[in-house]
């Protein structure tokens, strides 16, 4: 049971205000009841929510939690699967979360986001053709191209197929009912085929040296044992489906780009480190994923609160990155916070908190700040029209998107 001193939050259960209030559930609530943490009931299960620098570091500091129970079933089986990294702790988890920090580390993303310039530069003609693209669909199947090429993955003829899956599991992972029974069929698709990868690599047909297929075949856990077929099929798809959501990130920055047009200019200029820092603030504002959830792995006392083993506690992370006690003007668009400031462990946080090797903090933090930021330059390097279009962004849909996709047209090279 949540410390009863926690503020309680009204309703009887919440689940259908979270529903309905997406990304604000728990600003929202924080706000209302002067506090950085509340309880709640959802799903029928009482819950804690919290936020902020302080909570975050609670939360992923000193192995308090685990993620299995701590998210649905249904978003966790698209999201991750069973057996998959985030669902290990302690010693398994290490070992696994070792593999992923080799093969995604900061040169990685850096020849992945080679691989994807390259593949931008391949379908500008295309674009240029076209009386207009969405950019969020092609996005998505530039970064599947290029992910797939990059890890050593060979795409056939059904690489639409299998792109259209990939897409379909972050898109469908916090919704209920039919939409993502559907998905999880299709899921079953995509890890029918990744294991079809998995064995011909194994078996010598196909597996490119230095590639992260070939690490994540070879993969041996902590005693020793090569993975199973299903989980390194898994652990393969865990690197291709969340490299295609970064398409998400290169829409944001669009619609910054449409809003800020003089950031155009100086992205033009070549000036790398506004680059990164106009990455970071991409990442730190897109509604992507608004919480992660966490059992309590026994029962602790933190500050003046004691929590139980087993108990639920939701840590916000949409929140976190726009808290006011973090970031001034926290809703404003403003690359040049991050100029002058390297981010802390737990202030920036779209991507988890806390130490990469020791926490469930995201592995692909690298690969998205690369990509967004290649993305971001290469938007810049373009003249496109932005037409009359729904650019509004619903922050009750989890994730969000701009309505129309965003859509671009007479796109040309900029000339210099
Ligand atoms: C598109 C932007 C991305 C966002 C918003 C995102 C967000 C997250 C979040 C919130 C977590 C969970 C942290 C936790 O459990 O506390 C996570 C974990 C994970 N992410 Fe990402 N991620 C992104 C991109 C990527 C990329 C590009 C990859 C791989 C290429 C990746 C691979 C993973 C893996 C394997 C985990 C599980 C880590 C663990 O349990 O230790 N993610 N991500």
């Amino acid at each position: 049971m949540p410390d009863s001193r926690l503020p309680r939050d009204g309703a009887p259960d919440s689940s259908f205000a979270l529903w309905r209030e997406g990304y604000n559930f728990i600003p929202r609530r924080c706000r209302r009841h002067g506090t950085d943490a509340f309880r709640t009931r959802l799903m029928l299960k009482e819950a804690s929510c919290v936020q902020g620098a302080d909570w975050a570091e609670m939360f992923y500091d000193g192995d308090r939690f685990t993620r299995r129970g701590g998210l649905p079933l249904s978003a966790l089986t698209l999201l991750q699967d069973v057996g998959s990294v985030m669902t290990l702790d302690g010693a398994a988890h290490r070992h696994r979360k070792g593999l992923f920090l080799d093969i995604l580390g900061p040169e990685a993303a850096y020849r992945l986001a080679q691989v994807a310039r390259a593949e931008w530069e391949r379908r500008l003609p295309d674009w240029e053709s076209l009386r207009a693209v969405t950019l969020f669909d092609e996005m998505r199947e530039l970064l599947f191209h290029a992910v797939c090429d990059w890890a050593g993955v060979p795409l056939g003829p059904e690489a639409p197929q299998r792109l259209y899956e990939v897409a379909e599991m972050v898109e469908a992972s916090a919704r209920v009912g039919p939409n993502n029974w559907r998905t999880h069929l299709l899921r079953a698709r995509t890890e029918h085929w990744a294991r079809q990868i998995i064995r011909e690599a194994r078996a010598g047909h196909s597996m490119p040296k230095g590639t992260a297929l070939e690490s994540i075949a070879q993969h041996r856990d902590e005693k020793g044992r090569r993975l199973p077929a299903r989980i390194a099929a898994v652990e393969l798809i865990n690197v291709i489906r969340p490299t295609v959501a970064v398409a998400r990130y290169i829409v944001f920055s669009a619609l910054a780009l449409h809003r800020r047009p003089e950031m155009v200019e100086r992205l033009r200029t070549g000036d790398e480190a506004f680059a990164e820092a106009f990455a970071q603030e991409v990442r730190r504002l897109t509604p992507f994923i608004p919480m992660i959830g966490g059992r309590a792995l026994r029962d602790f006392e933190w500050k003046d609160f004691h929590f139980s083993k087993g108990d639920w506690v939701l840590i916000d992370l949409f929140g976190t990155d726009r808290d006011p006690r973090l970031w001034d003007d926290p809703d404003g668009f403003r690359p040049e916070r991050f100029l002058d400031r390297i981010p802390g462990p737990y202030d920036l946080i779209p991507q988890g908190a806390g130490d990469h090797a020791t926490t469930h903090r995201c592995p692909g933090e690298w690969i998205a700040q690369e990509l967004t930021k290649m993305g971001a330059q290469m938007l810049a390097s373009l003249d496109y029209q932005v037409p009359s279009q729904d650019l509004s962004v619903d922050l009750s849909r989890i994730p969000a998107i701009p309505r129309s996709g965003f859509l671009i047209g007479q796109v040309r090279q900029a000339t210099a």
